[in-house]
């Protein structure tokens, strides 16, 4: 059972007041409120992506609920967690079928936001799917063609991508449109592909997979499995020059393409420390797919490269 707590009140009469003061600020705050026409679940809030986007959802004025699904508990008397002092309260999975009921109810215009575990991803899919909750699903791993091809066929509005940091989507979006356009450009070329990211990453970068399959429509002969991890923090300062302050939040990837003969070389890198442009990017996405489900899109499954052409990113 769920508490039965409202959620904190971020009012559209409060923010109005705040906004009566110049005829601009008033403008500027229409917009906001046509924008906050949902709420936002952001699950997972004990882990280090959901606990971002949450704070990034309340920079951004959106209505968080204060519920968060999460993994088994395993810890007694733990029932909630905190987000600049607001208290979600955890829904394990025993309970999580009968309180989405609950939860939907309340909350009727309902996005959920998803950063869970490679492990985790293929029932939380299913979750979304089942209960037709539109969702933004930042989790990397699990088998990405079943996951597009379930969620395309249920019709369940979502933007899952691998990567949520604007310059990154926008890199991607070239190495894509370069594959489109010039397949076969770096055939022949040898690829290799390092990745540094916090010791507890599961999983091989979501992002470079995705990267890796432009080079390899580009003529690149390379399977994922050649990625090169750096998960060992001695390495990551030592070799990767990644900041001691930034071991526990960082991805650093570097693409290197040498010509076969050896005489040219291209290095594409792209280095984040922490994970601010993700959950900003997760927020943009979130209200982009509150104006999809809003327009009663047809198209309802979409990729971050969507949000960016949509120029929806800030
Ligand atoms: N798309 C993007 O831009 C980005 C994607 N990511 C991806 O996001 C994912 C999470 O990363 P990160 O936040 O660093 O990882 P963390 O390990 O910090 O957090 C994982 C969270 O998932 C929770 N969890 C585990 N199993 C379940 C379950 N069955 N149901 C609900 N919640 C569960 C954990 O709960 P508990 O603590 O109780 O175990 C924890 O809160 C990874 O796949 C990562 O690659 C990360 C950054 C950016
Ligand atoms: O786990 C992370 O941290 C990240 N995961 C995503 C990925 O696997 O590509 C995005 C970014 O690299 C951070």
């Amino acid at each position: 059972m769920l508490a039965s707590r409202q959620p904190r009140s971020l009012g559209v009469s409060d923010a109005t007041n705040r906004c009566r003061r110049t005829r601009t600020s008033v403008v500027v705050m229409a917009m906001v409120t046509n924008k906050r026409q949902f709420q936002l679940m952001v699950n997972s809030c004990t882990g280090k992506m959901g606990q971002a986007v949450a704070e990034a959802a309340l920079r951004a004025n959106i209505d968080l609920v204060p519920y968060t699904l999460c993994a088994p508990l395993d810890v007694e008397n733990k029932n909630h967690v905190t987000v600049q002092g607001i208290k979600l309260e955890l829904v394990p999975p025993s309970v999580r079928d009968t309180a989405i009921t609950e939860i939907k109810a309340r909350y009727p215009n309902l996005i959920m936001v998803d950063y869970t575990l490679p492990d985790a991803i293929h029932d939380m899919v299913d979750f979304y799917v089942r209960h037709n909750t539109p969702f933004v699903m930042g989790t990397t791993g699990g088998d990405r063609a079943r996951i597009l091809s379930e969620v395309e066929a249920a019709k369940t509005y979502a933007v899952i991508a691998p990567n949520m940091g604007k310059q990154i989507v926008a890199f991607q979006a070239i190495m894509d449109m370069m594959a489109k356009n010039f397949p076969g450009a770096f055939s022949g070329y040898k690829l290799r592909v390092v990745e540094s990211h916090q010791s507890t990453k599961k999983d091989t970068s979501g992002t470079a997979k995705a990267v890796v399959q432009s080079f390899v429509e580009m003529g690149v002969k390379f399977d994922v499995s050649q990625i090169e991890l750096v998960r060992e923090p001695k390495d990551q300062v030592e070799v990767m020059k990644v900041p001691e302050s930034a071991l526990n939040g960082h991805a650093y990837h570097t693409y290197q393409l040498v010509s076969a003969d050896g005489t040219v070389m291209f290095e594409f890198q792209h280095n984040v420390i922490g994970r601010t442009t993700y959950a900003e990017g997760t927020v943009d996405a979130s209200f982009f797919l509150a104006q999809r489900i809003a327009e009663r899109s047809e198209k309802t499954l979409y990729n971050m490269i969507d949000v960016l052409r949509a120029g929806a990113m800030r």
